[in-house]
């Protein structure tokens, strides 16, 4: 059986930066799973039909990080249909031997609720739109909106709303340097036995 970790959270709180660190230090593999949502937002037309016929090299485009791109894919992934085609695809990653690390903000909740670990990486507003605004070289109170306007829809939504799952370690790196936070999930997943 794989060992499959579930990393859940807000917008830029640290998700990918500790799933890819997680993925690397056990050999697991890694699926950023906001970036399925990304590629369907960036295609345009039918959000459903383009869920649908989605394949992994959608993925490699170079135009999904942007704030815009963050946007777009929030709104689509709002709709029902557009979530449910793209849940075959995420268990089946989740199935990776020896083990899988999905980063998003159902995976503990919905995709893989039997996870051998959930966390919730969380940061203050502030911390996080800092940080955003570093990565993409743009303006913090331009990403600050961003992030909370695209928080607020991701929590109120009626399918798969960002949520911590129940059993959900939560982890807050808002006074943590990335090798600290790292270093704190390793410990978690060696405690859940990876
Ligand atoms: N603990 C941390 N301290 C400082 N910067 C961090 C920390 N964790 C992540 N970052 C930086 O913040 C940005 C967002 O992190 P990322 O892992 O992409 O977040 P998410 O996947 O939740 O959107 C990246 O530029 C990353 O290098
Ligand atoms: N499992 C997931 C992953 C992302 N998403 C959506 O996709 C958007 C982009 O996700 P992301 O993880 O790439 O965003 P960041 O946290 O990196 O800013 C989110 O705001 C969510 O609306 C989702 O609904 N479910």
């Amino acid at each position: 059986m794989p060992f499959t970790i579930a990393i859940d959270g807000p917008a830029a709180s640290g998700k990918g930066t500790i799933a890819r660190a997680l993925a690397r230090h056990f050999g697991f593999a890694h699926l950023d799973t906001g970036l399925l949502y990304r590629a369907v937002g960036a295609m345009g037309g039918d959000p459903v039909a383009a869920a649908r016929a989605l394949v992994p090299s959608d993925l490699d485009r170079d135009d999904l990080r942007s704030a815009e791109a963050g946007q777009a894919a929030s709104r689509v992934a709002a709709i029902p249909e557009v979530r449910a085609a793209l849940i075959d695809f995420q268990r089946r990653f989740a199935r990776t031997e020896p083990g899988a690390v999905l980063d998003g903000r159902d995976i503990g909740t919905v995709i893989c609720p039997e996870a051998e670990l959930k966390l919730y990486v969380t940061a203050n507003d502030a911390v996080r739109a800092r940080r955003r605004a570093l990565e993409l070289g743009d303006d913090e109170v331009r990403i600050l909106g961003e992030l909370r306007e695209r928080d607020a829809r991701d929590a109120a939504r009626a399918v798969a709303p960002m949520r911590p799952a129940k059993d959900a370690l939560l982890l807050d790196t808002s006074e943590m340097a990335i090798d600290e936070a790292v270093a704190h999930a390793i410990a978690s997943a060696k405690e859940a036995g990876a």
